[in-house]
């Protein structure tokens, strides 16, 4: 691979965004991205893959490159350096990274990867935490998975087409995709693109969504007609995907505390044909009050700290910290004691995370069962899915039933 100086400067001054001044890691790509109209497919691969590697090994990398941050200039150019030199990338002969000691780097790689904190490049608090909540073999294991690129995949609208149209139509526009064995409607892209642009996708043919993230909406086990609330609908991934399920027949009632979440719901619904979509913002108790006792199905998709889905979002092992996961936990134990009220008599509930710790999943729930409210329920069933296993996203659901 040869490097080209504007695509590097570009990474570099992304990165220095993300790291100093505390940007997120899929804006300013975004940003950087539009900075230049002549870029083809590969430039911008280039620089969203080589910002966010960078990103994912931050810790690894300055260790090795003896860097602390605040990262300088010229030392972010030691960090771009060391992702080079690992790669096997020739170096070319610019000021920024002359004198990189090649030999050095790699040897000082082969001694840190002994010590799993700096090889999975995570903070001590992260490790820490891990080991304590899933022990040392599954850990080391699942944040091994969680630093891997994550495969793009698709959820086919089945309120336009089906799985294998959906395939054949992509193939048209040059994009290549497998079928995913034991989920229904997924696609799996053979080679990263840029699926926004295609016909299929403005038809609303297609949803990026991840495999694992597809397994919920199916857990909730909904049917065409039922009463559904999806109370933390966010922009809408698995309430699409429920409008799907129930052939847009019936209602669901998406909620949110942000409505401009909720707007972008809307579009989306449109997109996809989905008219069975209620959007209501949370902007005070009574909102919940009032469907209260009222829902076949609740949805409950809750805040988290997002630690399975480490692999489309790398920055957050750097923005996480343990006060927010203090914070979200109570959060967690709010809404399942509030929005469970929402379920009938013989209906249902599912309570789902994209996160990876016990203490987020069966611990609250197992909470909330012993819990006054959580009397009127019963476990029908949970699932606990880990990336090392999958190969996608890491996740957790519960289901459970009022009695
Ligand atoms: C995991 S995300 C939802 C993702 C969405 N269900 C999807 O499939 O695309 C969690 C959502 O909960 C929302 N949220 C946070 N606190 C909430 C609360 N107290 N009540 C309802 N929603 C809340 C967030 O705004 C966020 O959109």
């Amino acid at each position: 691979m040869r490097l080209h100086r504007n695509l590097v400067f570009a990474t570099i001054d992304t990165l220095m965004a993300i790291f100093n001044d505390n940007k997120y890691a899929d804006k300013e790509i975004a940003k950087a991205l539009k900075r230049d109209k002549r870029w083809g497919s590969r430039d911008r691969s280039f620089i969203a893959e080589t910002t966010y590697d960078i990103v994912r090994w931050k810790r690894l990398y300055a260790e090795i490159a003896e860097v602390k941050e605040p990262f300088s200039r010229p030392n972010t150019f030691r960090l771009f350096a060391v992702w080079a030199t690992l790669r096997g990338i020739q170096l070319p002969d610019w000021k920024q990274i002359e004198d990189t000691p090649t030999r050095r780097i790699k040897g000082r790689f082969d001694e840190l990867s002994q010590i799993r904190k700096f090889r999975e490049s995570i903070p001590d608090w992260l490790d820490e935490l891990g080991v304590k909540e899933l022990g040392e073999e599954i850990w080391t294991k699942e944040i091994s998975a969680l630093n891997q690129q994550a495969p793009v995949v698709l959820r086919t609208n089945t309120l336009q087409t089906d799985k294998q149209k959906l395939r054949r139509i992509l193939a048209e526009e040059n994009i290549e995709a497998t079928s995913v064995k034991g989920y229904d409607d997924a696609l799996e892209l053979v080679e990263r693109a840029n699926v926004f642009s295609t016909k299929a996708f403005k038809d609303g043919m297609f949803e990026v969504q991840d495999a694992s993230s597809q397994l919920v909406a199916d857990f909730l086990d909904v049917k065409p007609g039922m009463r559904v609330v999806d109370t933390c609908a966010g922009a809408g991934g698995k309430s699409l995907q429920l409008a799907a399920i129930m052939e847009n027949k019936g209602q669901i009632i998406a909620l949110d505390i942000y409505d401009n979440k909720l707007k972008e719901l809307k579009r989306r619904a449109k997109r996809a044909g989905a008219h069975n979509i209620e959007t209501r913002p949370i902007d005070s108790t009574k909102v919940i009050k009032k469907l209260y006792n009222s829902a076949d199905r609740v949805l409950i998709d809750a805040p988290c700290s997002g630690l399975g889905v480490l692999s489309r979002n790398p920055d957050a092992k750097w923005k996480l910290q343990p006060e927010f996961l203090d914070k979200i936990r109570k959060t967690q134990e709010e809404i399942l004691q509030q929005y469970s009220r929402i379920v009938k008599e013989n209906g249902k509930l599912v309570y789902a995370t994209c996160s990876i710790l016990p203490s987020e999943n069966q611990e609250q729930v197992k909470k909330f069962l012993n819990s006054e409210n959580g009397k009127n329920f019963r476990l029908v069933e949970e699932k606990s899915v880990f990336s090392h296993t999958s190969g996608y996203d890491g996740f957790y659901m519960a289901l459970l039933e009022k009695k």
